[in-house]
């Protein structure tokens, strides 16, 4: 990461964050750099540190070492700073069920002392409308669906103007109609301005909501960046259909690759390959790396190019590149949850 990548532009930087429980490491040194106006999917299996973290970003759990900033300002040591200007919903809303939904938000508004009380009743108005339950204001709590409890919390999250919304798990336990209305809710709240910090272990879900997103693995932060450009590294799968196998062997094994030759069909040989990872792995290359891997992606047309050059008679030639979940389980060593 570059100097470039911090300061101002982040709404959330840590560096160094660790936090152990007795010798169990949970987070493992690391450095996440969320920028402002981003929709940043906190990404990784069960139990890899994602809460954990999420807690000492808010000020709820001291790290064991390193640092954290939020909105450009140190916590803890910011705390009554940073946290009216940020929303968070983590572990699951606490509610009171006997109450409505209106009814617990003005409780929570009312415990803000920075809330001003003659706006209260407009404030968790707007609240509610913004999350879709003004139907459901004077509901009783324990009436509401999951889904409905997951967007009071939000609404809760709401109350006040957020510029970094941090939300832990939002559509866990909620069913597929629950799922997509928070869903929405993220990128509407998104389209607003908001930075959104959303952790998951769905893959699928940070797809479909997230311009951002950090890989956590047991507690090491594995890779982060725009979705693009993590869609790109990774190495991707290359199909030859020559008759002139042993040349465009010849010319693939130029760059790097080991080929692999088939002959299904008796009309020419298919060659398979791997194409080189283009990026560098998070943290450099490994210690005593044999050669170093090109920083310059090598270009399909660079290869086609070549083969041509070389007299190879190209019938056909594709490159697929691995999908986002085969990069994270590549990182993780473990699957994702594939639910929509
Ligand atoms: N208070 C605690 N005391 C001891 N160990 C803890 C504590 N909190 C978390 N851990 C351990 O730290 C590791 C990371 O847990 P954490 O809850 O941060 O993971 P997670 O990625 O949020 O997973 P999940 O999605 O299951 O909540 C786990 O092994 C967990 O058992």
């Amino acid at each position: 990461m570059t100097s470039a990548d911090r300061g101002p532009g982040l709404a959330i930087e840590t560096r160094g964050l660790t936090k152990r429980f007795g010798h169990q490491v949970a987070v493992d040194s690391i450095d996440l750099a969320v920028p402002r106006g981003s929709v940043f999917g906190f990404l990784g299996p069960n139990g890899s540190g994602k809460t954990t973290t999420i807690r000492m970003m808010l000020g709820l759990a001291a790290a064991t070492a390193g640092s954290v900033s939020v909105l450009g300002l140190d916590m803890p040591r910011r705390l009554d700073e940073v946290l009216p200007r940020v929303g968070a919903l983590v572990e699951g809303p606490a509610f009171y069920p006997f109450l409505s939904g209106a009814a617990n938000l003005h409780r929570f508004d009312a415990a803000d002392r920075h809330a001003v009380p003659a706006t209260r009743r407009a404030r968790v108005a707007e609240a509610l409308e913004r999350v879709g339950l003004s139907h459901a204001a004077r509901k009783k709590v324990r009436a509401y669906s999951l889904g409905m409890k997951q967007r009071l919390g939000i609404a809760n999250a709401l109350l006040a103007d957020r510029e970094l919304l941090v939300l832990d798990e939002p559509t866990n336990g909620l069913d597929p109609q629950g799922t997509r209305e928070v869903r929405n809710l993220v990128r509407s709240l998104a389209a607003d301005g908001a930075t959104v910090f959303v952790s998951s272990h769905l893959l699928a879900e940070v797809e479909q909501i997230c311009t951002h997103a950090a890989i956590m693995s047991a507690g090491r932060l594995v890779a982060q960046g725009p979705l693009p450009e993590l869609r790109k590294t990774g190495s991707a799968q290359l199909r030859l259909l020559t008759p002139d196998a042993g040349a465009a062997s010849g010319v693939l094994a130029r760059f790097g690759m080991t080929p692999v030759v088939g002959h299904p069909d008796g009309q020419g040989a298919v060659i398979t390959a791997v194409l080189p990872d283009s990026g560098l792995p998070e943290g450099g290359l490994p210690k005593g790396a044999g050669t170093a891997p090109s920083l310059e992606p090598i270009e399909p047309e660079s290869i086609v190019a070549a083969l041509v050059a070389d007299g190879v008679r190209v019938r056909g030639f594709t490159v697929e590149r691995g999908s986002l979940e085969d990069r994270f389980v590549a990182l993780t060593g473990e699957g994702f949850d594939v639910a929509q």
